[in-house]
């Protein structure tokens, strides 16, 4: 591969094993970024011929639907994407063992599963990028961190980087870090969710309708997210320009605060991190009866 600016990105195969929502979330802001063409993107997954079929219909990109298919794709792509849930990433790993070439560079976004577990299952030191990314790449908001193993390249941690700014920003990390970054931000979407859930369900409450509720909601969220992007202030300073002494959110604020929501938040995020361990050490396991 040349230079991995956005014109060698787009030359490069891709080759996305398991086609799921991760999956298109990533290939839907490169295709839509322009920085991979869609002729160079190709999809399998185990059974689901459907569900590739969708995907081409959507972007165009090349379903890989008989065994043959996904032997060919597999074998020639410059970058193989794992994007299968934890618990079927063992056995769909073990099988590229005798497929794959020993430089082809391998992406992994699934949740726990290590960089060396990855090298065990193909049995030799591949290089690897451990990533975790979140949904909302889809609109190009991503937020990922990325590790690499010692073999990738710096010109494929390039190649790596540019394809998942495409998406939203990257932070690289550390491999031991990974896990907190899927703590904060890999799980961080559903947390906002979960939070808009509770406030929508509060303004209807309250007497709105849910259209109403939910408009405002989502308002809120987006200024909320975009005031300390684009201010460079902190949540904690823009929190107290909200708060007037003695006023309607501070009494808001103390009431969270008695339910120990900023403890529950946090104990939350340090569980998410520690079940992704728990995940990575269960395929560990399983291919340590290689
Ligand atoms: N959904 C999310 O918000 C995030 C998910 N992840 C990680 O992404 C991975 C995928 O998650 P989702 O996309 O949500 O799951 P999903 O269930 O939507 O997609 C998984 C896909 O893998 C395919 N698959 C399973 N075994 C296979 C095999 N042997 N060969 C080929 N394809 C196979 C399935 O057919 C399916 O299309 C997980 O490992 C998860 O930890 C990481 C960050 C965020
Ligand atoms: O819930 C999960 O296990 C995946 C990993 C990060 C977000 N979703």
């Amino acid at each position: 591969m040349s230079n991995p600016d956005l014109a060698s990105l787009g030359g490069a195969a891709i080759c996305f094993y398991g086609a799921g929502s991760m999956a298109e979330a990533i290939l839907r802001g490169l295709v839509e970024a322009q920085l991979a063409k869609p002729s160079n993107i190709t999809v399998l997954n185990r059974s689901n011929a459907e569900r590739l079929a969708e995907l081409r219909e959507r972007y165009g990109v090349i379903p890989a639907d008989t065994d043959v298919k996904k032997e060919a794709a597999l074998s020639s792509a410059d970058v193989v994407i794992l994007g299968m849930k934890p618990k079927d990433a063992a056995n769909a790993i073990r099988t590229l063992r005798h497929i794959l070439r020993p430089n082809q560079l391998i992406i992994s976004v699934i949740a726990g599963l290590s960089i060396s577990t990855i090298q065990q299952l193909l049995g030799r030191d591949q290089p690897v990028v451990r990533t975790m990314p979140n949904t909302s790449s889809t609109i190009g908001l991503g937020a990922t961190g990325i590790s690499f193993s010692s073999s990738v390249s710096a010109e494929r941690r390039e190649l790596a980087l540019a394809m998942f700014n495409a998406v939203g920003m990257t932070a690289v990390v550390e491999e031991p870090l990974i896990e907190a970054v899927n703590g904060v931000s890999g799980s961080g979407p559903a947390y906002v969710y979960y939070l808009m859930e509770a406030m929508i369900e509060a303004g209807v409450q309250l007497g709105l309708s849910p259209d109403a509720a939910k408009a405002l909601t989502v308002q809120t969220v987006r200024g909320a997210a975009e005031m300390v992007y684009s201010t460079g202030e902190n949540p904690g300073e823009l929190r107290r320009k909200v708060t007037s002494p003695n006023g309607t959110t501070q009494a808001a604020i103390e009431t969270m605060a008695r339910f120990d929501f900023q403890e529950g938040m946090k104990q939350a995020i340090v569980r998410c991190a520690e079940r992704a361990r728990e995940m990575g050490e269960d395929i560990r396991r399983e291919a340590a009866q290689d």
